[in-house]
């Protein structure tokens, strides 16, 4: 995306404020007019009051200088409300835009990048674009009003001295120039500092137990030192070159007035001019220069808008997951087959080559292999976080990926070895915003080996921050309850008991031909009770290696097989 694209999107971001937007021109055009007529007030104030001695006229026009000025108060009020109120709307609608397209986004963008890193990039473009909707932004189209105005006013009080006024516009368009191009270059070193820092930030909170339990907290430490001081250097250079901006603006208008001052007092003093005309004048001719130097500033503002517009847009074009929507028929369950599969993470490693299982419906399957062989992707490949290079997923004969997304999904269960629990309650993390009788979830919360637990605390105990608050085994056992509770005809479990006691894992293995009797069953386990209890085994060699049997046969016949069944 190119810094013209970039302006057009965020020009349309106020395409749908047309009438508030009208509204706060109105206002400030208001404002203007009133304004314009301030100085001339000011000069019979001076010239007719003061000077002509006349404190009837005095008082007057300093009674209506001061209506005018409570009037702009009102009127400053009603249009900044109207400004904030577009600026929280676009502000809410990028965010609520950000969000639901991160919730759609495809698995491998989360493995790229931590929520912290996530979040901060996300809050930081929001926040940057939704600056368009500052007060300099809208004064650009009144300011064309008040310069007008300023120059007739000017021109009207003498006319050479106009002209030098006029003077100051090439000198600020290049200094605007310098400095939006520093800032430009400066904001896309800011934005990837603060996101190299969110993202470390994200990963060592994230490991906090790691730090500790290591006690590399001093590590962490000097590298947090040094990650936040390239921050802290690059806003403090940001809001230097603020400092600077404004500074040379300052001095530009300063040494206008200062020369206006002098030829001013020359001309009066050949009483070529009044002293209020003079006043009038320096009033009149800040009317044009201030203006102006918002106009040409609005490239400085933009300098820092553009780049996180750019960002924002590209993380929008991100690939989300296809959701199908115009297949008519809803996924049934039936035979599982993996046919001719192959996939890679990346294009160098082939992780799958050309696999080819059945799970039949209702079937429990077992799969066995070393670390890193395949077996989460596999599972991975069902549950359609990646599509696979070649072949085909089918259910009850049809391809997967003719299947509306959310349906085919609900059609599965899935509890890993690493269970994610939202802070929320454990019959909130058990139900998952379905409508579920008590009745329902105690059963389920017997079945999966919880229900002394629950007994204890009960269904509203609030499991904290992931689970916090749980030990491994119950945080296992709620991930089990959920897949339960839900009725789904095939469930996966990936390592599910590893952390479950004797007993629990005994109850659950139980289920299998109780509970879980008529569902397709798919688990990774290397625990022998569990092996020999279902009726087909998947052993993985590798991820080109599959050999497929009952536990009898790979017992007997495979020696790799032996050495990795674990007896207890
Ligand atoms: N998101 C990913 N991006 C890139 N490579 C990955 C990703 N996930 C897994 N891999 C790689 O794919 C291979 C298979 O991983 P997978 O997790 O499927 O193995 P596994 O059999 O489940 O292992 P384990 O028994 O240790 O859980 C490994 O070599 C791993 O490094």
């Amino acid at each position: 995306m190119n810094d013209k694209e970039a302006v057009k999107k965020l020009l349309n971001l106020l395409k749908d404020y047309k009438k508030a937007i009208i509204s706060i021109i109105l206002c400030l055009l208001i404002s203007t007019i009133f304004n314009m007529c301030i100085p001339l007030l000011s000069k019979s104030i001076m010239d007719k009051g003061f000077i002509g001695r006349d404190q009837q006229l005095l008082v007057k026009l300093v009674v209506l200088s001061a209506t005018l000025y409570v009037a702009n108060l009102i009127i400053d009020v009603f249009k900044e409300k109207q400004r904030i109120s577009i600026a929280a709307k676009i502000e809410y609608m990028l965010s609520k835009q950000a969000f639901s397209h991160l919730l759609k986004m495809k698995i491998d963008y989360f493995g790229n990048f931590n929520y912290a890193e996530i979040l901060n990039s996300i809050n930081t473009d929001i926040s940057k674009m939704t600056s368009i909707t500052d007060k300099g932004m809208f004064f650009v189209v009144t300011q064309m009003f008040c310069i007008a105005g300023g120059i007739i006013g000017l021109f009207l009080i003498n006319f050479k001295m106009t002209l030098i006024v006029l003077l100051m516009i090439p000198v600020k368009y290049y200094s605007m120039k310098y400095f939006a191009k520093k800032r430009k270059t400066l904001m896309d070193v800011y934005i990837e500092k603060s996101r190299d820092y969110a993202k470390w930030f994200g990963d060592s909170i994230g490991g906090i137990r790691e730090v500790k339990l290591f006690g590399i907290y001093e590590n962490k430490y000097s590298e947090f030192k040094e990650k936040k001081k390239f921050v802290v250097s690059e806003e403090k250079e940001l809001n230097m070159l603020d400092q600077w901006n404004s500074t040379i603006d300052v001095l530009i208008i300063q040494f206008l007035t200062m020369i206006i001052y002098i030829i001013g007092a020359n001309m009066v003093f050949k009483f070529q001019l009044t002293v209020g005309s003079v006043f009038a004048f320096i009033t009149y001719s800040t009317y044009v220069t201030e203006p102006i130097s918002s106009i040409l500033n609005i490239g400085y503002l933009l300098s820092g808008v553009i780049p996180s517009t750019k960002r924002f847009y590209e993380f929008m074009i991100l690939e989300e997951e296809i959701e199908n929507i115009n297949v008519n028929d809803n996924p049934d369950s039936g035979d599982l087959v993996i046919q001719n599969v192959t996939f890679s993470y990346e294009k160098s490693k082939v992780v799958l080559d050309n696999i080819n299982i059945v799970f039949p419906e209702g079937s429990k399957t077992a799969l066995i292999g070393r670390n890193g062989c395949g077996k989460t992707t596999i599972i991975n490949l069902i549950n359609k976080m990646y599509e696979p290079n070649q072949g085909k997923i089918l259910l009850n004969g049809q391809d997967i990926s003719t299947y509306s997304l959310k349906k085919y999904r609900n059609l599965i269960a899935v509890v890993s070895q690493q269970v994610y629990l939202f802070n929320n309650t454990i019959r909130n993390n058990i139900a998952l915003y379905k409508r579920i009788t008590e009745a329902e979830i105690m059963r389920a919360v017997k079945d999966s080996g919880l229900e002394s637990f629950v007994k204890e605390v009960s269904l509203d105990y609030n499991v904290g921050e992931n689970g916090i608050l749980l030990s491994g085994g119950q945080k296992q056992k709620i991930a089990m309850a959920r897949a339960l509770i839900h009725n789904k005809p095939i469930i996966i479990l990936d390592e599910a008991t590893s952390n479950a006691d004797i007993f629990s894992e005994m109850q659950i293995n139980n289920l299998l031909y109780s509970g879980l009797k008529n569902r397709t069953v798919i688990l990774v386990t290397h625990k022998q009770d569990v092996l020999k209890k279902v009726e087909r085994i998947v052993f993985m060699q590798s991820g080109k290696d599959v050999e497929i049997g009952d536990y009898e046969s790979l017992y007997k016949n495979n020696k790799m097989f032996n050495s990795m069944i674990v007896k207890i």
